[in-house]
């Protein structure tokens, strides 16, 4: 590889020295051609002083011509040329621009490149300019987005607080109305420690629809939340007392919790919930009753059968139901004797 294939900058002036020699020894050679031409004595005296003083003269003619163009034409072209290709090569809208400075050499650049350079630093200033638009639009959005960030989080923590305490307040189950489990559950402790304290009596019943899977694959899901609702109604006209809490504990299963009575009159009642249902209330073509039966397990804390806590109670009550299910349904069963015998 040569000096001049390695330095394009060599290479360029080598090619255009050669071309302005090449164009400098045609027009010389025409001129002096023609200029011979028309004059004959002027041709007899080249031939007798000789052809080789003449050559002489026309290559040193050629040799000032072409440095004096090509000197003029790197001045005038090629420098300003160069600059401007640094400037568009060094050109980045990301750094902010550079005023537009004419040449420190003085060089007097071409106005048509002069131009190009003003172009590209206006190109420049404008981009320069988009861009720190976008970067200060980009800030801002930024800025209101961590903003909703912090309104969306309290909204949030705000909503669970809001919903914590809904749940906290929900006391009523859904469907029918009824007190729930949590009600009941909180019922069941007031209760057994006030009867407990006064000596009193309480009965606690659960009751429990038979079959009630049955029913609901014969006639369906709505049909059974409508005997669901149907039957949290009979519970609520037989236990109408202030002091009465009927809840419903899940599915078909309902809890009686009933302060002040004795075994008699609660068993009393209860029997009377068994045949409002075999009426009957809730038909049930599925079963023998052709109605809706419900088993009943029945506990009861008196002075006489006392019971540990609210929770023995209901464990003996859940027991009785066990027992009358398993005795064949539709019945009522008492629990044995109080939690501590
Ligand atoms: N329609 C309706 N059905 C419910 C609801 N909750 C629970 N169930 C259904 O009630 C049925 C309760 O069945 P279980 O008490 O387990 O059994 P069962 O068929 O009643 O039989 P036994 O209790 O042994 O007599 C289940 O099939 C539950 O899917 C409800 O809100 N609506």
């Amino acid at each position: 590889m040569t000096e001049s294939s390695t330095n394009p900058e060599a290479s360029l002036h080598l090619r255009m020295t050669a071309v302005v020699m090449l164009m400098s020894v045609l027009v010389v050679g025409l001129a002096d051609a023609l200029y011979i031409a028309s004059d004959e004595g002027l041709l007899r005296s080249v031939i007798r002083a000789g052809l080789w003083s003449l050559l002489l003269r026309d290559a040193l003619l050629i040799a000032a011509l072409s440095i004096g163009i090509v000197i003029a034409l790197d001045r005038m072209v090629l420098q300003p040329l160069r600059r401007a290709a640094a400037r568009a090569a060094a050109f980045d809208p990301t750094q902010p621009p550079l005023p537009f400075t004419p040449e420190a050499d003085g060089a007097e650049p071409v106005a048509e490149l002069q131009q190009i350079s003003q172009s590209l630093v206006r190109v420049h200033r404008s981009l320069w300019q988009q861009l720190r638009d976008e970067q200060d639009r980009a800030a801002e959005l930024e800025r209101e987005i961590t903003r909703q960030r912090g309104v969306l989080l309290e909204t949030q923590q705000a909503l669970d607080g809001k919903t914590r305490e809904l749940s906290g307040m929900s006391r009523i189950d859904g469907l029918t109305g009824l007190a729930n489990r949590r009600e009941f559950d909180e019922a069941l402790r007031r209760e057994f420690k006030r009867t407990q304290r006064e000596r009193g009596l309480l009965a606690l019943a659960v009751l429990d629809l038979d079959h009630f899977k049955a029913y609901n694959d014969h006639y369906g899901g709505a049909a059974g939340d409508a005997a669901l609702a149907r039957f949290s109604q009979l519970l609520s006209i037989r236990f109408k007392r202030d002091t009465d809490l009927v809840a419903r504990l899940s599915g078909a299963k309902f809890v009686a919790l009933l302060p002040g009575f004795d075994v008699g009159a609660a068993q009393d009642l209860l029997e009377q919930v068994r045949s409002d249902l075999q009426a009957p209330q809730i038909p049930h073509e599925g079963t023998g009753a052709g109605a809706l039966t419900v088993s009943i397990g029945l506990a009861c804390y008196s002075p006489f059968h006392p019971y540990l806590s609210g929770q023995t109670l209901m464990e003996a009550a859940d027991e009785a139901l066990y027992i009358a299910k398993h005795a064949g349904r539709d019945r009522l069963s008492l629990a044995a004797s109080g939690g501590n015998g």
